[in-house]
């Protein structure tokens, strides 16, 4: 019932906030009850915890990941952690040294999760602390998740917190983009309703990372977004990875 593809021991579930256009993922293995959840956002921690004890017979969620300190939503993070007092909070470790976990993972290490690794990538360029995560699943499938580094047919903006289009270009072409053409691509955003995507997809139709580097810089240049709105509140509050004391817990 639980399972992604039939004879999967992974769990899966896809999770949406609907203000920030975040995607939240819930995985784990089926047998151990293993778990981590990965960009969760603190308005629906209720949502995402319920969710735990009822796909997992007997639910140990290990881990709350973020694949960088976001500028557009604050992480529940630190909720769950009051909630279960086992749960790490976990970033990857390059370009985060000013930010706070319980666990930082080196570029190319591992996080278990039962039966399952989540290998970290460090690939900066939207911020110097972007990690997208891998995960194979024991149905042969890849799983990236890529936080803001590559979107459906996009990327993350590169014009704060370290941004560089030139390092985000290198870090797509060569950390994503030489993944298994097959592999599953799952963003932390999409702002078009978009779920999933593939490397071979993106190589092939990805307006930006399709181009040279050269028109890559340019486009990311012009882009032209407003600020997150949320920013001033969410990178102070998301430094501290669930560390902190929740306002009004
Ligand atoms: N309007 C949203 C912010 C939208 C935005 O800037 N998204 C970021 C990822 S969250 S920091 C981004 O990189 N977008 C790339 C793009 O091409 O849209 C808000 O106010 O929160």
């Amino acid at each position: 019932m639980h399972r992604a593809v039939p004879g999967s021991q992974l769990v899966f579930r896809q999770l949406f906030d609907q203000t920030s256009c975040t995607y939240t993922y819930l995985i784990g293995d089926r047998e151990s009850g293993d778990a981590a959840i990965i960009d969760p956002v603190l308005s629906h921690t209720d949502r995402d915890l319920e969710l735990l004890e009822e796909v997992f017979k007997k639910p140990n969620l290990r881990y709350a990941v973020n694949t960088h300190v976001h500028a557009d939503h604050l992480t529940a993070t630190g909720r769950m952690k009051k909630r279960i007092p086992d749960l790490e909070s976990v970033l990857g470790a390059a370009g985060n040294e000013a930010a706070k976990a319980d666990v930082k993972v080196a570029e190319g290490n591992a996080l278990s999760i039962g039966r399952f690794s989540l290998t970290f990538l460090h690939t900066p360029g939207h911020t110097q602390g972007c990690h997208t995560l891998v995960l194979k699943d024991d149905a042969d499938r890849q799983l990236a998740f890529t936080g803001d580094t590559l979107l459906i047919r996009g990327c993350g903006r590169t014009d704060f917190q370290g941004g560089s289009s030139d390092e985000l270009y290198d870090s797509v072409q060569q950390k994503i983009f030489t993944l298994d053409e097959d592999t599953i691509l799952l963003p932390a955003h999409d702002y078009r309703g978009r779920t999933m995507s593939t490397v071979c997809e993106e190589k092939r139709y990805n307006p930006r990372l399709s181009k040279d580097k050269a028109t890559f810089k340019s486009i990311m240049a012009n882009l032209n977004l407003q600020y997150p709105k949320q920013i001033d509140r969410a990178l102070p509050f998301n430094m501290l990875c669930g560390l902190h004391e929740v306002p009004g817990e």
